[in-house]
């Protein structure tokens, strides 16, 4: 018998298969953690864009973590897109009733072709009620921004950006740097004990980064699975979405999907 860690991803369809549950699933099998899904609404998507969303209903969402959390082993749970307040209730409901041991929010709130997937109350709910269940969220440069109300313009507003997303309930937050300036990507961890660690990549010139957000987050709550720290996790996790950025793979057109077969190990 092989015991294998069980985690679920609570996101999006992507039509297209590079974000979303699709990133996420791939993610998971490469780490080799098993995965279930909790399906918070469908996208027609493709690399140019969000062409139609079709949300599923509070009950549905409620429905499937009854199925998944009455079967599984759930050690690691994810948030990803979750479109509106009923999406956002019943995800909160489902997770205060199953308490996941690790909870990662990626707050994802706009694709990389510029479709919101996330409503302005919806934003309000997740601040007040899902970050304070998160062990970690992982905003971008620009959902910091909608989070605190400010702008990050210097090293000083994003490190105040961290602290403010902290003082909103989640333990440990993540900013990232992919949609910053400069040779070099960082990263920003602010951890529960107060310290701030940045991991720093090269910056890849390429627009081929459909899905990096999710196949980050998914690598962290793969590992949150298997026990290892944020510390131990991030400067592989870094290696990983790097190698899975760089080592292209020529599907479809415009921001392009990720390739899911790397290994860092090589
Ligand atoms: N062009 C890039 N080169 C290298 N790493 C990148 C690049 N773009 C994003 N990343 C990395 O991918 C991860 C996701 O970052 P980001 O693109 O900011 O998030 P999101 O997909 O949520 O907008 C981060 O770890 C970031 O450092
Ligand atoms: C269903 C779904 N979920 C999430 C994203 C964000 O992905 P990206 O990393 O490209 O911004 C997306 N485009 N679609």
């Amino acid at each position: 018998m092989i015991t294998i860690p069980q985690v679920v991803t609570i996101a999006g369809i992507d039509s297209s298969g590079g974000a979303g549950i699709n990133a996420d699933m791939k993610t998971f099998h490469n780490q080799k953690v098993c995965s279930a899904t909790i399906v918070t609404g469908l996208t027609a998507q493709n690399n140019y864009g969000v062409q139609k969303i079709l949300p599923t209903n509070k009950d549905f969402i409620l429905a499937q973590f009854d199925s998944v959390f009455s079967d599984l082993e759930i050690s690691a749970a994810k948030t990803g897109a979750l479109f509106d307040t009923a999406q956002v209730e019943g995800v909160i409901q489902g997770l205060k009733k199953y308490k996941p041991k690790h909870l990662v929010v990626d707050p994802v709130m706009v694709a990389k072709g510029g479709a919101i997937l996330l409503t302005k109350e919806a934003i309000d709910l997740i601040k007040d009620e899902l970050l304070p269940l998160a062990e970690l969220v992982t905003p971008n440069l620009e959902e910091a921004e909608v989070m605190t109300g400010y702008q990050i313009t210097d090293e000083n507003s994003l490190l105040n950006s961290l602290h403010d997303i902290q003082k909103l309930g989640a333990k440990n937050v993540l900013i990232k740097g992919g949609h910053g300036q400069g040779e070099l990507v960082r990263d920003y961890l602010l951890l529960t004990d107060g310290s701030v660690s940045t991991y720093d990549s090269k910056r890849l010139l390429t627009e081929r980064t459909h899905g990096t957000g999710d196949t980050l987050s998914s690598y962290i709550t793969a590992h949150l699975a298997m026990g290892e720290s944020l510390r131990e996790i991030m400067p592989n996790a870094k290696a990983f979405i790097s190698e899975a950025i760089s080592k292209t793979i020529m599907v479809g057109h415009g921001h392009g999907p990720l390739n899911h077969w790397v290994n860092i190990n090589d």
